[in-house]
């Protein structure tokens, strides 16, 4: 675990993700405004927040894709993080195990490549090219080159805004089923309040540069909506972001919810 902000200070702390006072300023603007955050290892953390509050602006933090960040705490991560991006980002002039192990050391690396494949339902096709596949499948390949990894912190933005809303759903139970089985901690933002309920084990909501509420998600799996507690909870979280009700009814529910 590493300290990777200038200016912020490492500290002992258990905590896969741990954030304090962490500020990011874009355009004149605090977008991050003296932040705090938790992640323990393993757990699923859902990051919501209407469009421009910072989602993104925090992952990139997190994955070291900005050194900009200030503050007067800490901001510690892993080392090994892997993201996941809306799309998957593959080469495409290597074939699909050549992705998935992309900078990939040891004699075995082929060997876990193929599992990982395998893993996200795609086995046998380590030869096969990227422009061969669905999108849906390209963003199975991109989990797998993430996990293959085995990274402490998986970071994931918007991974399936792009998807139609069956295979979102089909990519909600994959992704669910490789963390329980690869436990990394997660922070996964979306708009869709839905999906958020359904994978993580906490919602977070981001607005004006802090954590504005933080509910952990105490629901028997299946999460199926309809039930009165998983009602209550999407109203809260709908209600946080501003969502106009109203407007809302009729939408289907699998659709999720477009807070943007
Ligand atoms: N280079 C930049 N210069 C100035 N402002 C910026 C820059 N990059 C981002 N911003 C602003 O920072 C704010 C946060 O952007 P960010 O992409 O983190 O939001 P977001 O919550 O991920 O939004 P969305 O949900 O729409 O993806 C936005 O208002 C954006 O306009």
């Amino acid at each position: 675990m590493a300290t990777h902000a200038g200016g912020l200070t490492a500290t002992e702390d258990r905590a896969t993700v741990h954030i304090d006072n962490l500020v990011r300023t874009l355009g004149g603007r605090d977008i991050l405004n003296r932040l705090q955050l938790r992640i323990a290892p393993g757990e699923f953390v859902a990051l919501l927040g209407r469009s421009g509050s910072g989602k993104s602006t925090l992952l990139r933090a997190l994955a070291r894709l900005d050194h900009d960040v200030t503050g007067s705490g800490v901001l510690t991560a892993p080392d090994d993080v892997s993201v996941v991006f809306q799309d998957a980002r593959l080469l495409p002039w290597k074939r699909l195990l050549d992705n998935v192990v992309l900078g990939l050391d040891g004699p075995d690396a082929a060997e876990r490549g193929s599992t990982a494949l395998a893993e996200v339902g795609l086995a046998g096709r380590e030869r096969a090219w990227p422009v061969e596949l669905s999108g849906g499948e390209q963003q199975r390949v991109s989990l797998a080159r993430s996990l293959v990894r085995e990274p402490q912190l998986l970071l994931a933005d918007e991974p399936f805004g792009a998807l139609d809303a069956l295979t979102r759903l089909r990519m909600h139970a994959l992704l669910r089923q490789l963390c329980d089985r690869h436990r990394p901690a997660v922070l996964l933002v979306t708009h869709d309040v839905d999906e958020a309920i359904a994978l993580a084990d906490r919602v977070a909501v981001l607005e004006e540069g802090r954590i504005a509420v933080d509910l952990p998600v105490d629901l028997p799996a299946p999460r199926r909506p309809g039930t009165p507690r998983y009602a209550t909870l999407r109203e809260r979280l709908l209600e946080r972001l501003g969502v106009d009700r109203t407007a809302e009814e009729g939408d289907e529910v699998a659709e999720g919810v477009n807070a943007a």
